[in-house]
């Protein structure tokens, strides 16, 4: 080891973070931490120590997360399988009382501990928390045969989202605090929805016309027909791997509500491993980022 350059080489990554630092102060950046990258505690702990120093730095970090594994984990052992249609799964109303259970009362604080143990303070709110979500449910449609209407699918309480109450995460916000989301709304005659996670994260970072939108995922980011990693992809290029099929699965929805939030205001969306330590930091402060970027 060279002594003079490594001091050297440290000076020189906190210099390389220095224009991102300066572009985000006070910026919005909404995080969606998924279910597949919050299983191991090494990986869960660098995810608050990510979020605690975007907040130390002047960002005003917003986290909403998803938990689908641990539901299904939860599912499995009261003898429930889970079932899912276009990447949503079909909730009764005895699977949603087991959804709000997991996301709302394990996931949720569990992620709130571990940035508050960081020194943050974090608060909770699932979507009936101060009216954060109101929700209507959510039809799947079908293409069937050519010139016949598509089938509408009913899967039961899942909703998709109608208003963010912004006025309660600003005011949060304005205090110090960071919230952390849990993915379900409320329906106008009382109902609670399920909502997958992906479109809750892409709802919220529009309705606060954030300055970015970070998905972590369990993949390196959106990958192209050769498996290998796209580092930057625009409307068009995103629009046309759908077509061709290169993008599907669960990352199909993803694209979509990156693409939408970016219509609707949000500057930047990424696709990034949430299997890689300090995810968030590598994609943010670095030249080159780690996983995928999309812009309109
Ligand atoms: N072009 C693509 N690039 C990357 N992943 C893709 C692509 N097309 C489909 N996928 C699938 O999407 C998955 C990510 O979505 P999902 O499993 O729903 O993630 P999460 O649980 O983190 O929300 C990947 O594991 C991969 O199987
Ligand atoms: C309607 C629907 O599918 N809701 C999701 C909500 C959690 C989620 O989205 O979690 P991940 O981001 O970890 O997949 C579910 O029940 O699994």
């Amino acid at each position: 080891m060279n002594t003079i350059e490594k001091p050297m080489e440290k000076a020189e990554i906190l210099l390389e973070a220095l224009p991102y630092i300066r572009r985000f102060y006070n910026r919005t950046v909404v995080i969606k931490y998924g279910g597949h990258a919050m299983v191991d505690e090494e990986l869960k702990q660098s995810f608050a120590r990510d979020v605690l120093m975007m907040k130390y730095i002047g960002i005003n970090p917003v986290v909403v997360h998803g938990g689908g594994p641990q539901i299904g984990t939860f599912l499995k052992k009261l003898g429930k399988d889970s079932r899912f249609i276009q990447g949503m799964r079909v909730t009764d109303e005895e699977t949603m009382n087991i959804v709000e259970m997991v996301l709302v009362g394990m996931v949720n604080k569990e992620i709130v501990g571990l940035i508050n143990r960081e020194g943050g303070k974090a608060v909770g709110l699932s979507g009936k928390d101060g009216n954060l979500i109101s929700a209507v449910k959510y039809y799947l449609s079908a293409e069937k045969a050519k010139d016949t209407p598509p089938e509408i699918i009913d899967i039961g309480l899942v909703g998709k989202v109608k208003e963010i109450n912004t006025d309660l995460i600003n005011s949060l916000v304005r205090d110090g605090f960071i919230p952390v989301i849990a993915p379900t709304g409320y329906g106008e005659n009382g109902e609670t929805f399920n909502i997958n996670a992906d479109l809750v994260a892409g709802a919220v970072a529009s309705a606060l016309k954030a300055e970015k939108l970070i998905l972590l995922t369990d993949v390196a980011g959106v990958l192209n027909k050769q498996g290998e990693l796209i580092n930057t992809m625009n409307n068009e290029e995103t629009l046309g791997m759908i077509e061709d099929g290169t993008i599907d699965g669960g990352m199909f929805p993803k694209v979509k509500c990156c693409l939408k939030s970016l219509r609707e205001g949000v500057h930047k969306a990424h696709i990034v491993d949430g299997r890689q330590k300090h995810a968030i930091l590598l994609e943010m402060f670095t030249d080159k980022g780690i996983g995928t970027e999309l812009v309109i």
